[in-house]
C-alpha cells in the first residue's frame, strides 16, 4: 500500500510539474502492480511469493526510470532504494544476491552506454565512485540485516524461555497445555500433567538469601530437564512450582516416572546435608477438557500430596476423591 500511495503520487508530480508522460506511465503501473500484489498476498497469504513480486515490481520501476531518463546522472541516485528494501523484504541472503545483481547490471549499462549515449554525463571516475558507493551500501545492509535478524531471533528465544531456568516459560506453557490437551482428545493418547512443587522453599530462602534459592531452582530445573524425554515439555509454572507435561503417557506411566523422579532429587539434591524434596500432583488427560481444568486437577492433586506431608506423588481420581 506503501508503494501504491508513493507510486502513484510520483506518477501525478511527473505529470503534473514535468509532463514526463513516459515515467508517470512507469510509476502508475508500479502502482496498479503493487495494488495487485496487495489482492494476491490478501487471498493466497504467500508472504514469501508476495516479497518477491515486490522487489520485482521495483526493479521494474527503477529499470525503466534509468532508460527513460536517457542516462541523467540524478536517476542513478533511485538505484540507493534498493538494498534497503531488498534486505529486509528478502532477508540477508537473497537480499545480498538481487542488490549485487541490480548494481553489477546497473554498474555494466553505464560503462557499456559511456560510448553510446552522448547525454550520459557519467565519466570513468564517477562510475567508479558510484561502485565504490553501492559496495558501502551493499555492506552495510547485509549487517544491519543480520543483526536486526539476531535481535528478532533471541526476542522470540526470550519470550518463550523462563531467563532463571532456561526451560519453557509460564506463557509457552500455555499454549503448549492447550496444544497437547487438544492432541490427546484428537489421537486418544493419554497426556499425563504434572505440576511438581518444592517443599519448604521458603526456608531456603529464609535461612540461605535468595542467591541460593534461585541456583537450587536451577539445579532442579536442569536435573528434571535431564531425566524426562525428549517429547516431554518441562517449564517454569511460577516461584517455586513446574509443570511437566507428557503426551502419550498412561496414569500408570506417569506414575511411575514422578515417583522415579521424587526419589531421584531427595536423593542427590541436598543443601547442606539436608535432603530437598518435592511434591508431584499428577491428572490424566483423554479428552477434551480446558487448560484451566486439567491445571485444577492436577492442583488439587499436589494439595493432597502437600497435606499429607510433603515428598510424595498424588494422583487426581476422576471419579472418586483423592
Ligand atoms: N529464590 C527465589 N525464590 C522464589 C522465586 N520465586 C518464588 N520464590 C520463593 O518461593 C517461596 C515459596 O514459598 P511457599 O509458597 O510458602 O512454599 P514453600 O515454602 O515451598 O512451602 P510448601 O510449598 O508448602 O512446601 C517464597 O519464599 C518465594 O519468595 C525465585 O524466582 N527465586
Amino acid at each position: 500500500m506503501v508503494i501504491f500511495i508513493f507510486s502513484a503520487l510520483i506518477g501525478s508530480l511527473n505529470v503534473v510539474l514535468f509532463s514526463a508522460y513516459q515515467i508517470a506511465a512507469f510509476n502508475f503501473t508500479s502502482a496498479a502492480a503493487s495494488v495487485a500484489i496487495w489482492f494476491y498476498f490478501q487471498f493466497s497469504r504467500n508472504l514469501k511469493a508476495a516479497s518477491w513480486l515486490v522487489v520485482a515490481a521495483i526493479l521494474f520501476n527503477l529499470g525503466a526510470f534509468m532508460l527513460a531518463a536517457k542516462g541523467a546522472a540524478y536517476s542513478i541516485i533511485w538505484l540507493t532504494v534498493l538494498p534497503p528494501l531488498a534486505f529486509f523484504l528478502l532477508g540477508r541472503l537473497a537480499g545480498s544476491w538481487v542488490t549485487a545483481i541490480a548494481f553489477v547490471v546497473t554498474l555494466s549499462l553505464l560503462v557499456f552506454f559511456q560510448s553510446q549515449l552522448p547525454t550520459l554525463k557519467f565519466s570513468t571516475g564517477a562510475i567508479l565512485n558510484i561502485a565504490e558507493v553501492f559496495i558501502i551500501l551493499w555492506l552495510v545492509f547485509r549487517f544491519y540485516e543480520g543483526s536486526r535478524q539476531a535481535a528478532f531471533q533471541e526476542l522470540k528465544r526470550l519470550s518463550v524461555i523462563d531467563k532463571l531456568t532456561g526451560i519453557h516459560n509460564r506463557s509457552r506453557l500455555d499454549d503448549l497445555l492447550e496444544s497437547h490437551i487438544h492432541l490427546a482428545a484428537r489421537t486418544s493418547l493419554p497426556l499425563v500433567v504434572i505440576l511438581i512443587d518444592i517443599d519448604h522453599f521458603k526456608q531456603v530462602n529464609d535461612r540461605y538469601g535468595h542467591l541460593r534459592g534461585d541456583a537450587v531452582l536451577q539445579q532442579v530445573a536442569t536435573a528434571l530437564k535431564s531425566r524426562v524425554r525428549i517429547t516431554d515439555e518441562l517449564g517454569r509454572w511460577g516461584g517455586e512450582e513446574f509443570l511437566l507435561l507428557c503426551p502419550d503417557t498412561s496414569l500408570q506411566e506417569g506414575t511411575q516416572l514422578a515417583e522415579s523422579l521424587r526419589q531421584y532429587i531427595a536423593g542427590n539434591i541436598n543443601i547442606d546435608g539436608e535432603a530437598l524434596t518435592l511434591s508431584f500432583g499428577l491428572t490424566e488427560v483423554r479428552q477434551q477438557i480446558s487448560a484451566n481444568e486439567a491445571i485444577r486437577q492436577a492442583d488439587e492433586a499436589l494439595y493432597a500430596a502437600k497435606d499429607s506431608g510433603r515428598n510424595r506423588v498424588m494422583v487426581f481420581l476422576q471419579d472418586s476423591k483423592i
